[in-house]
């Protein structure tokens, strides 16, 4: 079978949310996603719709209320952590990491997956290594501390981190939080190269609408504990985005893909 519109990532019947002692708090329900190799895909929807919920529990960190998650075709709560970690990466954006690390070193962690126990890295992690920073455009800030970095270049090298792990899948929460729209777009175009051209399969959580809007090829709007999957151009049409905020307020206009305030 050809890799063209491969299924890496799915649900179905996928509910996610929260227990609290014996009672259920579903926060999206009924989620039957399918993510093609090589795509970006954006989720979006207003704060505490249940993005990062769905995307912890698509990462399998998170268990679902119900309902299942597939990595190619296996239930990712079946996967061993070893197996999982070299098919599947995760980028989150609150995560403790130690910035004292230098670029190289946050880099190489990625390789964890496939070092012996000694951690000592072969050649074949040590281009693995090199390719995410060229790929990332980090040459010049490899031997800087994370500390000493910009928000958009840790953001970068965190994306190297996931991208010298090597797996097919790629999932990010939030990665352009604190950056301004150049850096935010160039975040989402560096994304969309890396799914386009090494072929990996891409999905990250936005708040900028209007910017994913224009550089994703699929999104998953999160509205009212629902999540629809289809591209910019459907979903547009389909009046979704209206909805999403109060009418009242917030406008938005098909033909530029812009909100506007009434
Ligand atoms: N650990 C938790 N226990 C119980 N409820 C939680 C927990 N974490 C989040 N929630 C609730 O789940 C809902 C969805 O939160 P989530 O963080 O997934 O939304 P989000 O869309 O990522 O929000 P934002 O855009 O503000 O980051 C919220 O009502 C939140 O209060």
């Amino acid at each position: 079978m050809s890799d063209f519109n491969k299924i890496l990532l799915s649900s179905s019947k996928l509910s996610v949310g929260y227990k609290n002692g014996q009672e259920k708090i579903i926060i999206v329900e009924d989620v039957n996603l399918s993510l093609k190799k090589g795509t970006l895909t954006t989720m979006v929807g207003i704060n505490g719709s249940g993005k990062s919920t769905l995307l912890r529990t698509l990462a399998g960190l998170q268990n679902p209320i119900s309902g299942e998650v597939l990595l190619e075709k296996s239930p990712i709560k079946t996967l061993d952590a070893e197996i999982k970690a070299k098919q599947l990466s995760v980028v989150l954006t609150g995560q403790y990491i130690s910035k004292n690390l230098t670029v190289l070193e946050l880099v190489a962690l990625g390789r964890q997956p496939y070092t012996n126990w000694l951690g000592k890295l072969s050649e074949e992690d040590k281009v693995h290594i090199l390719n995410a920073i060229n790929a990332t455009e980090l040459e010049a800030l490899k031997n800087t501390a994370c500390h000493a970095l910009s928000d958009g270049q840790f953001q970068r090298a965190l994306i190297a981190r996931a991208l010298a792990q090597n797996t097919e899948v790629i999932l990010l929460d939030e990665p352009t939080t604190h950056l301004d729209l150049h850096h935010k777009a160039s975040i989402f175009s560096l994304l969309k190269t890396i799914a386009h051209e090494q072929q990996k399969t891409i999905l990250s959580t936005s708040h900028d609408i209007e910017l994913v809007l224009g550089m994703s090829d699929e999104m998953l709007v999160i509205h009212n504990g629902k999540a629809t999957q289809d591209t910019p151009k459907n979903l547009t049409e389909s009046g979704i985005f209206e909805q999403l905020f109060p009418d009242n307020i917030i406008g938005f206009n098909k033909e530029n893909q812009r909100f506007f305030i009434r």
